[in-house]
């Protein structure tokens, strides 16, 4: 029926094209005539395979009016869940060893603060489940090396994106969150100019989404998530306090996360969500990210390779207040215990909310330069250095942060040194890249 429909919608369409098919006894109408009869088998074929693929897609991705609850697997992003088992594994996993203990839902569990905020929850006694969507940003094998880790440690961690609004309302119908700690996230100041995109899908769309579930479910968790010190732009006042302008971001990563604080606040505002947002400061460490500097001027001085190092105009430093994981740990943590909770419920306000925001850094910068005599020193290797002035790709020359907020709220006290710190990545770098060390010594 609908491919007769197709035909003859264009049999329609064709002749009436401007300029065209004035005479229809002209000469060439027998070949014109078996043009369009070719068209319409083409369009036939077509209508057949549009609507394979439409019987297709329905047939294998969740519909939105379909009963979330259904037991049985369901696939949607590529990626399949659902299930008894499935849904015995979440009860488990988010099963509490101490009465005060929370229940949390951490987003972007296999990624590097994840993975570490997860662990520490578990060990001291709450219920975690991880969400994580394994993307191909940086080597998927490390983000599953850190799932073992965490199964292991008996957390499960469900395949699946932020933005699959039946698979995270799904998550809250089995488990009614008390916490979310939000940190999935399109990372990378520079990679922005390369793929905006990923940025507005994960650090907008995302977590608009995750956000729109908190807001509808009962109760309402308390929802702590990772903002950036990159917020802080070309603010140039020293160092930068939560109160400081935040209106100049460098790199359309920042604008995406200084977008998540306002929209923090409109979620606040509107539906009595209690939400935390904390700015970290180039958090490095054991199982961190391939695609930091540290990490991967590290792997590159093992292999004699050279590093780029920038520098402000004028042969001025670029430095940061880089802030070892474990002081981060212990940020997010304090940060969950001191939330507040949510007021509303069912996607209703029913009084004024907590709406926090907090530097977490170290408050010592560090220049690059220094950063690389450190790992030099570490691992026994001499750098070969290549300087250039810092390209406009969303750097900034410097981070400093101010925490007396956090001292003051969280009990925040940084208390690892740069040189401390990297002892401890270099250490876990050469254990986890055992070919790595050959090339060294
Ligand atoms: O604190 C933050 O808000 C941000 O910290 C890091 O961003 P960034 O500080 O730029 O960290 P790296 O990319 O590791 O760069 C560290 C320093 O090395 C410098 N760098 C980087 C790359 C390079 O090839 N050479 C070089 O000198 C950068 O200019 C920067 O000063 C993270 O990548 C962001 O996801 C995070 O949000």
């Amino acid at each position: 029926m609908s491919q007769l429909k197709t035909i003859s919608h264009l049999d329609s369409v064709l002749p009436s094209t401007p300029g065209k098919f004035k005479s229809e006894k002209s000469p060439s109408y027998i070949n014109r005539l078996r043009f369009y009869t070719s068209i319409s088998k083409l369009t036939l074929c077509s209508s057949f395979f549009l609507a394979f693929i439409l019987i297709y897609y329905l047939f294998s991705s969740p519909s939105p009016s379909s009963s979330p609850s259904s037991p049985s697997p369901r696939r949607a992003l590529g990626v399949s869940w659902g299930g008894k088992e499935w849904e015995r594994r979440i009860t488990r996993s988010t099963r509490k060893h101490s009465k005060s203990g929370l229940t949390v839902l951490v987003t972007g569990a296999a990624g590097f603060v994840g993975t570490h905020v997860s662990m520490a929850l578990k060990r001291r006694g709450d219920g975690v489940l991880g969400l994580d969507n394994f993307n191909e940003y940086y080597d998927p094998g490390l983000k599953r090396d850190r799932q073992k880790l965490l199964e292991r440690t008996g957390i499960f961690v469900v395949e699946g994106d932020i933005n699959d609004t039946l698979l995270v309302s799904k998550l809250f119908e089995v488990v009614p969150f008390t916490h979310v700690m939000h940190l999935a996230a399109q990372a990378g100041v520079r990679y922005a100019m390369q793929n905006p995109g990923s940025y507005i899908h994960s650090n907008i769309a995302g977590f608009v989404n995750l956000l729109e579930v908190c807001k509808l479910a009962n109760p309402q968790p308390a929802i702590v998530w990772a903002s950036s010190s990159s917020v802080y732009g070309l603010n140039s006042k020293v160092p930068f306090s939560e109160r400081d302008r935040t209106d100049q971001p460098a790199s359309l990563y920042a604008a995406t996360k200084k977008a998540g604080e306002e929209i923090a606040h409109t979620y606040n505002h509107i539906y009595g969500l209690s939400i935390t947002g904390l700015r970290f400061f180039t958090v490095y460490g054991p199982w961190g990210r391939p695609d930091m500097a540290y990490f991967f001027f590290t792997k590159n001085i093992l292999k004699r390779k050279p590093i780029t190092i920038f520098e402000a105009p004028n042969h001025g430093t670029v430095a940061r207040d880089f802030t070892y994981i474990d002081d981060i740990v212990k940020g997010c943590l304090a940060a969950l215990d001191t939330a507040k909770k949510s007021t509303g419920s069912g996607g209703k306000k029913k009084g004024n909310a907590q709406l926090r925001i907090f530097n977490l850094g170290n408050t010592s910068p560090v220049p690059v330069t220094q950063l690389v005599r450190i790992l030099e020193k570490l691992l026994k290797v001499k750098a070969k250095k290549k300087v250039l002035q810092m390209p406009r790709n969303g750097d900034v020359k410097f981070t400093h942060a101010n925490i007396s907020l956090a001292y003051r709220e969280l009990g925040y006290k940084p208390s690892t040194d740069l040189e401390t710190g990297l002892k401890k990545f270099v250490r876990w770098y050469l254990n986890y890249y055992p070919d790595a060390k050959k090339n060294s010594w």
